[in-house]
This record gives structure tokens, C-alpha cells and sequence, in this order.
């Protein structure tokens, strides 16, 4: 054990075969959280160091530099993702989430070009963005009384989010008569995530089937039944396909699930392209693509509602740019609205998301930020760490867009969709999202609280944060 640390990073003394695990449960109670128990360790090990979580030693990096250094300019030899043994049965080795190798490289190449092929040229992206927006505050509009809207955020941003991402993959959005389905997938998936801890991700399947029956049997009814909702219109194009009822138009495609069809179409069934790998992409794109981002929204507007300071000036700025409201807030005006980048950069950076980032397979004996790290070690950018180092970010834990007004570049240093060949597949989508969501929202709507605010961070302990549970009014502007 002794020879092994001395080729890593520094970090707290470890055990034989338990490693940290007494002193990381420790401070995980007497900090409350897993972010600052990484903070702790940062600032008495350095901007990388090292916990054995039972015989395998973890590698947090919590500096952009070196993160930088590791994963973009080392990028290739990072490509490897450890997965969760429980991730690994359920995908059986397809999709993008919980696989390596060429199959995942291919997912993601392919998966990306259909992204930015709707993007680019025809804007779909932005234009379906729109239309889902159009259509929710159309709906609150119709339920004002004086102008007033009151609601849950998690409603409303679950349903354009979760629309968004449908309408892209399989071509459809959800309204009054099939969105109550999606809410019923939507909380059982909820659910799942709220049990979903770093243990989970840790240990063998066997070990939950025998020890935690009820846990596993939860978590796979819950997949089996995201797949058969979401895939379902998926499996009856490709069946309509197969008996000759649907032929795709190739200068016309309308959706992620065409782009796919095409290729099998085309070049046949093989061990990339066939039914059972679509369904996975579409289940792995379509989950990714909406905790993350609604979670973003929510925690955004409660930091919204408790500085309306910062609501007003952003507004001020939005008003100006599309003159006074009379036109929507467009993508293209992202070089124009300097402070409304800096508040979504701030709530990305404050939000952080991802209390523990996805950790990669060193495969040889690398020297990081100055130190040896060995072959089987684990290594990620610790986002959320990251995100909190006090000698980057002044007072962290304050809602502040104007230090990245003081300093745009600091804006580079906000990495909340990580770096280097598993960032996030959804960036440019959901930075799409983001900024027209919040700025044709703030451009509509002033925003006003209804009951209490949170300033506590909800699900200190999971893998990833999840949502304020928060009300707000929607005041016509
Ligand atoms: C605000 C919204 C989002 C945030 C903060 C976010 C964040 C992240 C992060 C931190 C990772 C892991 C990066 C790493 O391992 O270093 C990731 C991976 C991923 N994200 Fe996102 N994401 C967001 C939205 C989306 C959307 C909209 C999609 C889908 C279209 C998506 C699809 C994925 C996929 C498929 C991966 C795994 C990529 C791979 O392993 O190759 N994400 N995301």
C-alpha cells in the first residue's frame, strides 16, 4: 500500500483494503455534504489528490489547468469511463452512457452530427426550442388571473424540457393529452435518481440483488418502463419501416429516430445500428437530456428570486437589445448580452450540478499537475470541487454574475459539461436551452416567489443535486 501512494497524488493516509472510507464517511458527516468534503481535501492536499475508496485509488482534479492539461490536451488516452456494474447490466454494452470502446465512439459521432445537422443550416434546434416555449407560456397565459400565474417550476420546466428533448428524438411533444404518461415516468424516474447514491454506482450488482432487493428491483422497473415509453413510437417507425409502410425522406428528416432509421436503411442491421442500440440511445440521450438541464432551470430561478437585482438588470439588458420586447431574444444575439451570459455562467457554476463527476481509467503510470498518477488509477475534473475553489472563484458561495463582468475569461474556467472526449454529448443543445429559456422568460415575465425560498442544497449526499422544490408567479410584463 505504501509503495502504491507514493505514486499518487497526495491524500489522506489509507487502509488496506478499506482505503478512506472511514475518514470519507467522517467528513461527509461532520461537513453535511460531498462537496465540501472534496473542498476539505482540496485545501489540505492541493488541486489534485487522492482517495482510495476501498482497494482503488480515486484522483479528484479540482483546478481548470490541469483539468485542462489531463483532459483536452491528453484527451485520447482519457476516452475510458469506469461505469457503474449496475449501469453495465442494464445497458448491455449499447448506448453512449455506460459503454467504451468503438461502439461508444461511434454512438457519440453519430450522435453528435445529427445534433449539430439540426442545428446548423436549417436552425431547428432553435426553432423548436421556441415553439415548445411558445406553447408553455401560451398555457400560462391562459391560466392568469390579472396577469398572474402561479405554479410550480418543476411542472413547467419538466414539460418544456422534457418536450424539447422528446420533439428531437422521436418527433413529439407532450400536451394536455399525453403529458400525464410523461409525469408519471418523469416522478418514478425522479424517485429513482433521489435513491440513486455513490454507493450504487460503487458495487457489483450482486450486492444489491442480494443485500438490497427491494433498491435494484426499483431501479430496473424503472428503466424497463423509461424504455418502452419513450422508445415505443422508435420500435413503430421501425416496424412501419420493415413492412414497407414507411420509407424515410432523406432530405427531410424530421427527427434523431429518421437519422438512425436512415442508416439501417441503408447500410442494414449491424452491431452499431439496430433496433435494440437505438432504443438505448434514445432512453440514454433522452434522460441526460432533462434532469440536467431542468434542474439548472429550477436552481436558476431561485437564485433569480432571491437577487431581483440581478433579474432587473439582465432584463434591462434583454429589453434593449430586442428593442423594448418587440422581437424575441435570438441565439445570435449571444456576443451582444454580455451580462445575461454572465448570470447563466454563474448559475451554472453555483448550481454545479454533478456533486461527484464520472470517473475515467487511467490505463498508464501519467504525470498530472506534477505528480505521478499509476496505471488503474481513477481519474475525473472534479466539476463541483472545481467550481468552489476559493482561489479561482472569490467567495464561492455567493450568487455573483459581476465577477465575471470584472473578468469575462473567468468565464472559461465555469466548466459545468466537463472537458475533453466524454464531456458532455448535449452541450451546445442545452446551452441553447438555457439562454432561451432564461432570457425570452425574463423578457415576458417579471418572476416573484410564492412561499419560501431555499438556500440549502437539496441531496447532499447523492451523485447529482436534484431541484428546489419551488413555486413561482409568472407576472405578465
Ligand atoms: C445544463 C445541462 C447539462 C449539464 C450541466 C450536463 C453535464 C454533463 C456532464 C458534467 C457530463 C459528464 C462529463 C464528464 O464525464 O466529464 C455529461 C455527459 C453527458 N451528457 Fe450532459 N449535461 C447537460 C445536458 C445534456 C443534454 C441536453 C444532453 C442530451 C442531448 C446530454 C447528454 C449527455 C451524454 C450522452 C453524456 C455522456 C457522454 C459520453 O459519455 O460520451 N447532456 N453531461
Amino acid at each position: 500500500q505504501y509503495q502504491k501512494v507514493s505514486r499518487l497524488p497526495p491524500g489522506p493516509v489509507s487502509l488496506p483494503l478499506i482505503g478512506n472510507l472511514p475518514q470519507i464517511v467522517y467528513y461527509l458527516w461532520t461537513t453535511g455534504s460531498i462537496v465540501a468534503t472534496f473542498d476539505l481535501f482540496r485545501k489540505r492536499y492541493g488541486n489534485i489528490f487522492t482517495l482510495w475508496v476501498g482497494p482503488i485509488p480515486h484522483v479528484s482534479i479540482a483546478d481548470y489547468e490541469t483539468s485542462h492539461e489531463v483532459f483536452v490536451k491528453n484527451a485520447s488516452k482519457y476516452a475510458d469511463k469506469f461505469h457503474a456494474p449496475l449501469f453495465q447490466e442494464v445497458k448491455k454494452e449499447q448506448g453512449v452512457l455506460a459503454t467504451n470502446g468503438e461502439h461508444w465512439q461511434e454512438m457519440r459521432r453519430f450522435a453528435l452530427q445529427t445534433l449539430r445537422n439540426m442545428g446548423v443550416g436549417k436552425d431547428v434546434m432553435e426553432m423548436k426550442i421556441m415553439e415548445e416555449l411558445n406553447a408553455r407560456c401560451a398555457d400560462i397565459d391562459k391560466k392568469a388571473v390579472n396577469g398572474v400565474t402561479t405554479t410550480h417550476a418543476a411542472d413547467f420546466f419538466d414539460l418544456t424540457v422534457g418536450s424539447i428533448i422528446n420533439n428531437i428524438l422521436v418527433g413529439y411533444r407532450f400536451e394536455e393529452h399525453n403529458k400525464h404518461e410523461f409525469l408519471k415516468i418523469k416522478n418514478a424516474l425522479d424517485t429513482a435518481f433521489e435513491i440513486f447514491t455513490p454507493f450504487d454506482m460503487t458495487v457489483p450488482t450482486w450486492v444489491l440483488k442480494w443485500f438490497f432487493p427491494k433498491r435494484y428491483n426499483q431501479m430496473m422497473k424503472v428503466n424497463a418502463e423509461c424504455k418502452d415509453f419513450v422508445a415505443k413510437s422508435a420500435t413503430e417507425r421501425y416496424e412501419a419501416m420493415k413492412s414497407g409502410k414507411y420509407t424515410i425522406d432523406k432530405e427531410n428528416l424530421q427527427d434523431y429516430t429518421d437519422a438512425f432509421l436512415l442508416k439501417i436503411q441503408e447500410d442494414g442491421e449491424n452491431t452499431d445500428y439496430n433496433i435494440e442500440s437505438l432504443k438505448t440511445m434514445i432512453v440514454d440521450l433522452w434522460i441526460t437530456g432533462q434532469e440536467t438541464t431542468t434542474t439548472t432551470l429550477i436552481s436558476g430561478f431561485n437564485q433569480l428570486l432571491l437577487h431581483p437585482e440581478v433579474m432587473d438588470k439582465a432584463r434591462a439588458e434583454i429589453m434593449k437589445i430586442t428593442e423594448n420586447g418587440s422581437r424575441p431574444l435570438s441565439l445570435s444575439d449571444r456576443s451582444s448580452t454580455h451580462y445575461l451570459n454572465a448570470v447563466i455562467g454563474e448559475i451554472q457554476r453555483h448550481a454545479s450540478i454533478l456533486n461527484i463527476n464520472f470517473w475515467r481509467i487511467n490505463h498508464e503510470p501519467t504525470y498530472m499537475g506534477g505528480h505521478l498518477v499509476d496505471s488503474g488509477a481513477f481519474v475525473t475534473a472534479q466539476l463541483s470541487a472545481l467550481h468552489v475553489n476559493e482561489t479561482v472563484f472569490k467567495n464561492p458561495q455567493e450568487f455573483d454574475p459581476e465577477r465575471f463582468m470584472e473578468d469575462e475569461k473567468l468565464l472559461q474556467k465555469v466548466i459545468p459539461f466537463g472537458l475533453g472526449k466524454r464531456s458532455c454529448l448535449g452541450e451546445s443543445l442545452a446551452r441553447s436551452e438555457l439562454y432561451l429559456i432564461f432570457g425570452n422568460l425574463l423578457l415576458r415575465y417579471n418572476f416573484e416567489p410564492h412561499g419560501k425560498l431555499s438556500t440549502t442544497e437539496t441531496l447532499p449526499y447523492s451523485f447529482a443535486k436534484r431541484p428546489f422544490k419551488l413555486e413561482m408567479q409568472f407576472v405578465k410584463i
